[in-house]
């Protein structure tokens, strides 16, 4: 039997809560191999974003390429993009990969932390370029109202229909910011909420990331959506249950290893 190979497209967190270092531990946690193309360095911590530096959309290219070609890409995680730039290089990338590859967008716009991590110029190749290519996209409730373009008036159900008809093949609002932290699954035909314990005194920086790169690995290895949907939630939230408090002066890094000394 083969391991599935699945790809992070996503930025750097030095501070390992988030971004590529969320996603490597996510899809270890899943038994999957892990591969990843950087879209940018971020200097963080779990207070502040003090810098981001794009990497050049030649390189972002090569890095998918590589892998491509010699690994196989079973399925796609897609985080931070940054700007318009980087939106169009792994825009074309995806494109070259074969037909029917599971991708997964997690639209990242803000850190939990309050940074910026999209341009706001982006928002709109981002809506434009990338959400119609991909097999699911994972937005939080805010990142939701953003994408549809939708004020706080709107009922979530209406978000969610107005993001799918963007073209992707379907949404998922996650419920991390929503009072009973449930998430809320839309095909284009039906609404499936994945209900789930709220963990207040938990750590959740990088519980997107970790939700959005299990949701890979388990399409990668099969796994319908409903139930690779179900999966993620469960493993988001016990990565928030166990996350580490004591780590850093912000918002505590998710723990989805179980990690503890
Ligand atoms: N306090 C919590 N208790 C239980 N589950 C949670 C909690 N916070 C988040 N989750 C779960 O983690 C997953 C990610 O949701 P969330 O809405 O937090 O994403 P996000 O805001 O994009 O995360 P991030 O800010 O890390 O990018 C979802 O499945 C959500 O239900
Ligand atoms: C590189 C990178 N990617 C994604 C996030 C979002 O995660 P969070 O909202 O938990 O800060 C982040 N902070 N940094």
């Amino acid at each position: 039997m083969t391991i599935p190979c699945v790809l992070s497209i996503a930025g750097s967190d030095s501070g390992g809560g988030a971004g590529i270092q969320a996603d490597l531990k996510a899809f270890a946690r899943s038994g999957v191999h892990g591969m990843t193309a950087i879209t940018a360095i971020t200097a963080q911590n779990t207070v502040e974003v003090r810098a981001v530096e794009a990497v050049s959309p030649g390189m972002i290219k090569a890095q998918i390429a590589a892998v491509a070609d010699d690994l196989g890409v079973d399925a796609v995680k897609i985080g931070m993009l940054g700007s318009v730039a980087t939106i169009e290089a792994v825009a074309e990338a995806l494109g070259r990969l074969p037909a029917g590859t599971p991708i997964v967008l997690d639209p990242v716009m803000v850190a939990e932390s309050g940074g910026r991590l999209l341009d706001v110029d982006a928002e709109e190749s981002l809506r434009e370029r990338i959400v119609p290519l991909v097999t699911v996209v994972t937005p939080n409730v805010a990142e939701s109202r953003v994408l549809a373009r939708a004020g706080e008036d709107v009922p979530l159900e209406e978000v969610a229909r107005r993001i799918h008809a963007l073209g992707p093949g379907a949404v998922i609002v996650t419920g991390g910011h929503r009072e009973e932290a449930s998430d809320l699954l839309f095909d284009g035909e039906r609404f499936e909420s994945i209900p789930g314990e709220r963990h207040p005194g938990g750590a959740a920086h990088g519980s997107g990331c970790t939700h959005s790169a299990t949701l890979a690995a388990q399409l990668a290895k099969g796994r319908s959506l409903m139930e690779a949907a179900t999966a993620a939630r469960e493993i988001a939230g016990a990565a928030v249950r166990d996350g580490l408090r004591e780590v850093g002066a912000g918002a505590g890094p998710v723990n989805v290893l179980g990690l503890r000394s």
